[in-house]
């Protein structure tokens, strides 16, 4: 279902993701990580649509990402939902469940057991940051796509919130939908994932099938000193990938490719 052929994504002299190549399956779920600015969300922006290659192709079913079939096809949970701040969680809602032709009932009917269950009316200003994801993944998710990139899902979501999140995917991925996970928290979706991809300075640099290996016990051998994700740093300070020197185990052609080197 998706078909990356040698993107290359740059803005100014700056490669975000250098000669990617991926091909993907209908049902298959796969993780994508790496450390800061390896170029995870700009890889999920391609298949998005929202962004076009500098170079290479990016095809969803056979169409263009950016294709109006793509787009049918398709739902992208953003890290940071866009939504509009003015209307009320119920107008938009109905808004997109009116774009997608779904009833808005039913759409509205999957606030239940949500932060938002009794916020219908609450502008979408007035949400605290995991409310406004939770809002998202409803709207992203209203046409029933049968691919589902989510960039970090679990991020400002609670306990109550994670787990509902964790039952939504298991489902989705029961139901032989293709989901893209992009996470700093691997272990989220350990026992779901079946393909796991590490992006390092824009490069893909690994790409393996689980084979009923977890993502976590996939990603310590293939990078046992935990370089690749900075595994291990507290949440403050976490180094990205430019401001890292010396020796972090970055192979050295990582390094060129984020100095926009070809
Ligand atoms: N709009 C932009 N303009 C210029 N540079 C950008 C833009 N968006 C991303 N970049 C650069 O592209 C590189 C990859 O960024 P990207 O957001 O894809 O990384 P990421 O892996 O998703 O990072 P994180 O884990 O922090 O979300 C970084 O060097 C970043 O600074």
């Amino acid at each position: 279902m998706i078909h990356v052929d040698s993107a290359t994504v740059r803005y100014g002299d700056r490669a975000a993701l250098t000669d990617a190549s991926l091909s993907v399956a209908s049902g298959e779920f796969l993780c994508l990580v790496g450390r800061n600015g390896s170029g995870k969300t700009t890889l999920l922006r391609l298949l998005a649509g929202l962004l076009e290659p500098t170079a290479g192709t990016v095809r969803i079913g056979g169409h263009p990402a950016a294709h109006r079939q793509s787009r049918a096809v398709r739902g992208f949970l953003q890290a940071e939902p866009p939504l509009y701040e003015y209307l009320t969680v119920a107008e938009q809602l109905t808004l997109v469940a009116k774009l997608y032709g779904r009833a808005p009932a039913q759409v509205l009917d999957r606030l239940a057991g949500t932060a938002l269950a009794d916020r219908r009316h609450a502008l979408v200003r007035e949400l605290s940051l995991g409310m406004r994801k939770q809002l998202g993944l409803i709207a992203a998710t209203v046409h029933d796509p049968a691919l589902i990139l989510l960039d970090e899902p679990t991020n400002a979501l609670d306990a109550t919130a994670v787990a509902a999140l964790r039952e939504a995917v298991e489902r989705w991925h029961r139901e032989g939908r293709l989901i893209v996970l992009c996470t700093h928290d691997l272990a989220w979706a350990d026992g779901l994932a079946d393909r796991l991809v590490v992006l390092s300075a824009g490069r893909v640099l690994h790409d393996v099938a689980l084979d009923g290996e977890t993502a976590t016990a996939a990603l310590r051998r293939l990078d046992p000193s935990g370089a690749l994700t900075a595994r291990g740093e507290g949440p403050t300070g976490l180094p990205t990938e430019e401001s890292v020197e010396g020796p972090t185990g970055l192979p050295t052609e990582d390094k060129t490719a984020e100095a926009g080197t070809p």
